[in-house]
């Protein structure tokens, strides 16, 4: 039978919050700094939570922080209002205003806020102890555990934890599936991509077939129109991104934080060894065999080329399974990591209550609040639904968007408790995320892949192999997004531009010119 832990429910307005990543914990921190008389509750399946460390704002939208793993002290130690629960939430019902949780209670609330987070998306769950998916803490252990042996590692996915794990990873053969023509596609387009493949290889050669990342003169399918380019040098046209289709350009613990990888070692069985990576593009994974079914299918195991055929006797080597892609070639492995992007935790909760969802995720409206009523929903979990005005900002499962809609879910939680509306915060006007792939500073900004643009736009590029690229997407003469890599500079004075919506046909190609000050263009 649950026992009911606030009887004097009539009288207290009880704020809950589910979830103890950065969206439930920001969500919580900001309720009790807006509202220090207000009861609130944080519930969390996971006994450490998250906190913010370190914030700095880069620029109006840009933010950097650290992501600490605290226990729940911390937190009621600077919020006094905030207690915590440690459990796991089995059921919501709406219209008592109640949750139920796993230790038996039930707690009835006022406004309820979910931020359960997502876990990894896997290729396939049937093969649990050869497919890893990367979120947390434990799963990264697993990770360390099962390369102290490994000689060979897939990656499969080609968005943000494939590209940091391939560029971390030492001491095994990477084997990177990838199903596009270039690398990273989660973030970069082509042209971004073959800048970063030079990182790639740093410590050993990495070789691939079939990709733009790895075939320079790729043949183009279609050209959006360009007007120019800053090329300094010279040597890598691919990176010009001319001729090139930029179409193209997004229960476990809380999900890891900045730097996660960094001061973690990510080394396989040869120590000696360095990064030795190979890239398959266009493909997936088929299936997975064993070696019976290898055997009875009379399947041969395709041979890496390089350094990796000098070292291994490929009739003699045995794989504890072997993987199948779909461009029909066979490689053994010792385990695969599917960095296939995530799945909102909500497939249990979605049977206890009837709430309107996109693709798992808990469909939101501007004013973070969800179908049922005085349910809200922030972080990894919710799906934004309002259309964006001018369309520069998009919902990313990031963990910068995941503290900024904790913070105003709880804005509207309290603003709709005083029977009053809010607008929309001023952070979802941009898509504004800075973060660092193979050891460069990347910063994106509004629609940084053209993304939604078709193809009625133009690009401006500057590009200095090995230190910086420099992309900016305009339309009708305005800057609608922008890619930096390396250390440009130039974030402040894009994000203005961008908010601002100023026509910049007049200035024409000196918007790159790298011997013009641009900040000065513009005070
Ligand atoms: C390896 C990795 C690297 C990343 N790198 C970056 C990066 O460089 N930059 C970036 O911006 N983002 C990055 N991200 C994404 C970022 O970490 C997430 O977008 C962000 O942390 C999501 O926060 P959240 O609070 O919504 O969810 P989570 O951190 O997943 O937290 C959800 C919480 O809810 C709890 N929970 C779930 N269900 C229940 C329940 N029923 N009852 C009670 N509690 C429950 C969980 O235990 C957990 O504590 C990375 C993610 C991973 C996995
Ligand atoms: N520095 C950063 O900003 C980082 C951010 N993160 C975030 O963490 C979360 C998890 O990262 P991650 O798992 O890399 O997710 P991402 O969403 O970044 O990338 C997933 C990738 O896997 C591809 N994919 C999906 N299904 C398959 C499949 N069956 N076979 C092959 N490829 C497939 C996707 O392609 P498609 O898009 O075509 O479906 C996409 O390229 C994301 O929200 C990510 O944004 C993680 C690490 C670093």
């Amino acid at each position: 039978m649950a026992t009911p832990i606030n009887n004097n429910m009539a009288a207290i307005k009880r704020y809950v919050v589910v979830g103890g990543g950065i969206a439930g914990v920001s969500c919580a921190e900001q309720l009790s700094q807006m509202d220090p008389t207000a009861h609130i509750t944080l519930v969390s399946a996971s006994k450490l939570i998250k906190s913010v460390t370190n914030f700095q704002k880069v620029t109006r939208t840009l933010e950097l922080f650290d992501v600490e793993e605290t226990d729940v002290s911390h937190l009621t130690r600077s919020c006094s209002n905030v207690t915590v629960i440690n459990s796991h939430m089995t059921s919501v019902n709406p219209d008592q205003h109640i949750i139920h949780l796993h230790n038996s209670q039930a707690l009835s609330y006022h406004k309820l806020c979910l931020c359960l987070g997502a876990r990894p998306k896997l290729i396939t769950r049937d093969h649990p102890n050869d497919v890893i998916g990367i979120r947390d803490t434990e799963s990264v252990g697993t990770l360390q555990h099962k390369l102290s042996s490994a000689r060979r590692v897939v990656i499969v996915g080609n968005g943000g934890i494939a590209t940091e794990l391939v560029y971390e990873l030492s001491g095994c053969t990477v084997l990177w599936v990838v199903k596009d023509s270039s690398i990273s596609s989660t973030f970069f387009d082509e042209g971004a991509a073959s800048f970063f493949l030079p990182s790639l290889r740093t410590q050993g050669e990495a070789s691939g077939t079939g990709g733009s990342g790895a075939a320079p003169d790729e043949t183009v399918k279609t050209k959006p129109l360009k007007r120019m380019r800053y090329l300094l040098d010279p040597v890598d046209q691919s990176a010009s991104g001319e001729g090139k289709d930029d179409t193209s350009g997004t229960a476990m613990g809380s999900a890891l934080g900045p730097d996660w990888s960094s001061g973690i070692k990510m080394i396989g069985n040869n120590k000696e060894k360095g990064r030795n990576v190979h890239v398959e593009y266009n493909c997936e994974v088929e299936r997975l065999l064993d070696s019976q079914e290898m055997k009875s299918l009379s399947l041969t195991e395709t041979l890496l080329s390089g350094t990796e055929n000098e070292s291994i006797d490929s009739d003699k080597t045995s794989w504890p399974f072997y993987v199948k892609l779909t461009n029909g070639k066979v490689y053994g492995a010792d385990f695969i990591v599917s960095a296939t992007g995530v799945i909102p935790n909500t497939d249990r909760l979605l049977d206890t209550i009837d709430i309107s969802k996109d693709d798992l995720g808990l469909v939101v409206d501007e004013e973070m609040r969800t179908s049922a009523v005085d349910v809200y929903a922030a972080g990894d979990v919710c799906t934004t639904s309002w259309p964006s005005v001018p369309n520069t900002w998009f919902q990313m499962r990031l963990w910068s968007q995941a503290r900024q809609m904790g913070a105003y879910a709880a804005k509207c939680m309290l603003a709709h408790s005083g029977g009053e509306s809010i607008t929309l915060d001023f952070c979802f006007e941009l898509f504004a995320h800075v973060t660092t792939f193979f050891g460069y500073k990347v910063v994106l900004l509004g629609c940084y892949n053209a993304q939604g643009l078709g193809k009625d736009y133009e690009l401006l590029l500057r590009i200095t192999n090995g230190v910086e690229y420099v992309k900016v997407i305009l339309q009708h003469g305005r800057m609608v997004g922008a890619i930096l890599i390396g250390d440009t500079d130039l974030e402040e004075t894009f994000e203005n531009l961008i908010l601002n919506r100023m026509d910049l046909t007049r200035y024409g190609e000196n918007l790159l010119d790298p011997s013009i000050d641009i900040e000065d263009y513009f005070d």
